[in-house]
């Protein structure tokens, strides 16, 4: 497993050891111990899978509020996304900075994206798959989304026509949301 840092401090790029042989190839895709040696000690309860039938589908930017705050270890089982994680802990150091990745079936990549920051992925394929271990519970009541095309974040999706959901076309900026992480007390 080779685990690497990212231009956010605690935002990592893992790549799982993949076993080919004739047959096809085995992983391991999650394993804790493994994730331990590298520091990385959180405990996942809860496994999440979506599909998004078409390309330039955009899922975020989300987040759950403190203190259902989520931690989450992001892969790509089918086609590709471009994933995205922004820091918005006010008083850090790389606040409104953003991380985007390819995480694609082939390159089996996974992006592990601590508490306070606001996820989100644009499919680069049709039928694009995406599974994730979050180390919190869903709840309804602390989900928040915030502006995927907010000006503050200016991210760079790759794409100009994005699929949203409802919810995510209402979205505030983030100036506007009740995000309240504070840097240094997650
Ligand atoms: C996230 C979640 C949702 N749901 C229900 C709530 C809705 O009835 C339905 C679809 O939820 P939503 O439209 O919020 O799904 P996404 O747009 O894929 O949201 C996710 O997308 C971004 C990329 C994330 O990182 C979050 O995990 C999450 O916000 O699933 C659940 O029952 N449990 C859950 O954990």
């Amino acid at each position: 497993m080779k685990v690497t840092k990212t231009d956010i401090e605690d935002v990592l790029l893992i790549e799982p050891d993949c076993y080919g042989d004739h047959r096809g190839w085995f992983m391991e895709t999650y394993n804790a111990d493994k994730l331990n040696a590298h520091g990385i000690n959180t405990v996942f309860i809860q496994d999440n899978h979506s599909m998004s039938a078409v390309k330039g589908t955009l899922r975020g930017l989300h987040f759950q509020n403190n203190p259902m705050a989520q931690t989450k270890l992001v892969r790509c089982t089918k086609g590709a996304v471009l994933d995205v994680a922004v820091d918005i802990r006010k008083g850090s150091p790389t606040y409104k900075k953003w991380v985007a990745v390819e995480l694609t079936e082939e390159n089996k990549h996974q992006l592990f994206i601590p508490k306070g920051f606001a996820h989100g992925f644009v499919t680069l394929t049709d039928h694009a798959e995406i599974q994730y271990k979050v180390d919190q519970f869903y709840s309804k009541e602390h989900d928040r989304s915030i502006r995927f095309d907010d000006e503050s974040l200016s991210i760079d999706w790759l794409t100009e026509e994005v699929i949203l959901s409802e919810k995510d076309q209402k979205s505030p900026l983030l100036i506007d949301s009740d995000a309240n992480f504070i840097y240094g007390e997650i």
